[in-house]
C-alpha cells in the first residue's frame, strides 16, 4: 500500500466521529462525500468497496449492482469505519444508489478471458456503460466519473456522447482509471532499478490497452541508468501487464485485487481534489488537447474542486517514447471513433 494510503487506513480505524487525531486534538471537520460504486459485487467491485469503507474522507458508501450487492454492504458495514454503507440490487434502486454521489466509480461489465483483447469486451460493457452514464447524468450530473470497464479507451468517449447528449457533459469530470498502469510501471521499475518502490513515480501516458499504454521510464524517479534492452523490456511488460494477469488467472477474469487498489488510489485523489487538497495530480484517460487527434489521452492531470483542474504537459520525451507515441495514435484514435459512433447511434 503507498504509504500514505496506508496512514488513511490507519487514521480511519483509529478516528473518532469527532474527528480527533490519535494524539487527541481536534482537526478540521472533513466534509461529508457519497461515494458509490457500480458493479460493487464484482471481482474488482469487492475489494474496492472494502478499500473505500476504510477511506476515511468517504461519509456515505452506496454499492450498485444487479444482484448480490446486499451481502456484500452488509458484510462491509461491519467495519468501524467514517462511512455509512448501503446496498442496491437490480436497475429500480439505481437512481437511489447515484442520488447525490461526489464520485462515482464504474467497475461494472465482463472481464477479458485469455486470447481476448479489451476491444472484445465492447459489444457487452459499451451497452452497459451507456446505460450507467444515462443514469448518472440523470440522478447525479455533477458527480466525478471514475471509468474503470473496459476498453476504456471507449467507454469515456461512450460516457462523454451520453452526458453531452443529456445535456450534463462537464470534461471536468469524467476520468479514464489508468492508475494501474502507473501502479504497475513503478513496481517493475523499482524491481530493475534496485530503488524502493515506495519512492518511485512513472508518469504513464496515451491510453489503457496494448500499445496504448505508454510508460514513460526517461521521467521516472529516482532516475536510475538502465540499458536501453531493458526499457524496452519494462515498457512491453507494463504493456502486457492485464496478459499477464488474465493468462496466469486462467480463464478466471482479469486483474481485480491490483485494479481495487489502484482505483482506490484514484478515487482517493479525487476525494482530495474535491475536498481542496493541493497539488493532486494523478495520471488519467481524459478529453485533453495534448495531441491532435486524439481527443481522449491520457497523461499527468492536477485534480481540484471542480475536477481537471490542469492538463500537464508531457515533458520530454526519449526518441523511443517519441516513437511509442507514434505508433499508439492510430489504435487509440480508432478506439475513440469506435466509443463516439456507438454512444450516437
Ligand atoms: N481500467 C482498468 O485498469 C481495469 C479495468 N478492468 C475492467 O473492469 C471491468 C470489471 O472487471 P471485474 O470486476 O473483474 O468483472 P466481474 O465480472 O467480476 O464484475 C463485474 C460486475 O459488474 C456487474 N454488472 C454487469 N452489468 C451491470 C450493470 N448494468 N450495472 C451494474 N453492474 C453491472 C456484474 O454483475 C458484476 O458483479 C471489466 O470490464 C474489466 O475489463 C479490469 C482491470 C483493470
Ligand atoms: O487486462 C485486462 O483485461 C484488465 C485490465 O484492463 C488490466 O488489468 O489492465
Amino acid at each position: 500500500m503507498r504509504p500514505s494510503m496506508f496512514r488513511s487506513v490507519q487514521s480511519a480505524v483509529s478516528r473518532t466521529s469527532s474527528h480527533l487525531t490519535r494524539r487527541g486534538y481536534a482537526t478540521e471537520p472533513v466534509p461529508e462525500r457519497k461515494v458509490a460504486i457500480l458493479g460493487a459485487a464484482g471481482g474488482i467491485g469487492q475489494p474496492l468497496s472494502l478499500l473505500m469503507k476504510l477511506n476515511p474522507l468517504v461519509s456515505t458508501l452506496s454499492l450498485y449492482d444487479i444482484a448480490g450487492t446486499p451481502g456484500v454492504a452488509a458484510d462491509v458495514s461491519h467495519i468501524n469505519s467514517r462511512s455509512e454503507v448501503t446496498g442496491y440490487a437490480g436497475e429500480e434502486e439505481l437512481g437511489k444508489a447515484l442520488e447525490g454521489a461526489d464520485v462515482v466509480i464504474i467497475p461494472a461489465g465482463v472481464p477479458r478471458k485469455p486470447g481476448m483483447t479489451r476491444d472484445d469486451l465492447f459489444n457487452i460493457n459499451a451497452g452497459i456503460v451507456k446505460s450507467l452514464a444515462t443514469a448518472i447524468s440523470k440522478y447525479c450530473p455533477h458527480a466525478l466519473v471514475n471509468m474503470i470497464s473496459n476498453p476504456v479507451n471507449s467507454t469515456v468517449p461512450i460516457a462523454a456522447e451520453v452526458f453531452k447528449k443529456a445535456g450534463t457533459y462537464d470534461e471536468k469530470r469524467l476520468f479514464g482509471v489508468t492508475t494501474l498502469d502507473v501502479v504497475r510501471a513503478k513496481t517493475f521499475y523499482a524491481g530493475k532499478a534496485k530503488v524502493p518502490v515506495a519512492d518511485v513515480n512513472v508518469p504513464v501516458i496515451g491510453g489503457h490497452a496494448g500499445v496504448t499504454i505508454l510508460p514513460l521510464f526517461s521521467q521516472a524517479t529516482p532516475q536510475a541508468n538502465l540499458d536501453d534492452d531493458v526499457i524496452k523490456a519494462l515498457t512491453a511488460r507494463t504493456q502486457d501487464g492485464g496478459t499477464e494477469v488474465v493468462t496466469a488467472k486462467a480463464g478466471k477474469g482479469s486483474a481485480t485485487l491490483s485494479m481495487a487498489y489502484a482505483g482506490a488510489i484514484f478515487a482517493d485523489a479525487c476525494l482530495k481534489g474535491l475536498n481542496g487538497v493541493p497539488d493532486v495530480i494523478e495520471c488519467s484517460y481524459v478529453q485533453s488537447n495534448l495531441i491532435a487527434e486524439l481527443p481522449f489521452f491520457a497523461s499527468k492531470v492536477r485534480i481540484g474542486k471542480n475536477g481537471v483542474e490542469e492538463i500537464l504537459g508531457l515533458g520530454s520525451l526519449s526518441d523511443f517514447e517519441q516513437q511509442g507515441l507514434e505508433n499508439l495514435k492510430a489504435e487509440l484514435k480508432s478506439s475513440i471513433e469506435k466509443g463516439i459512433k456507438f454512444a450516437s447511434q
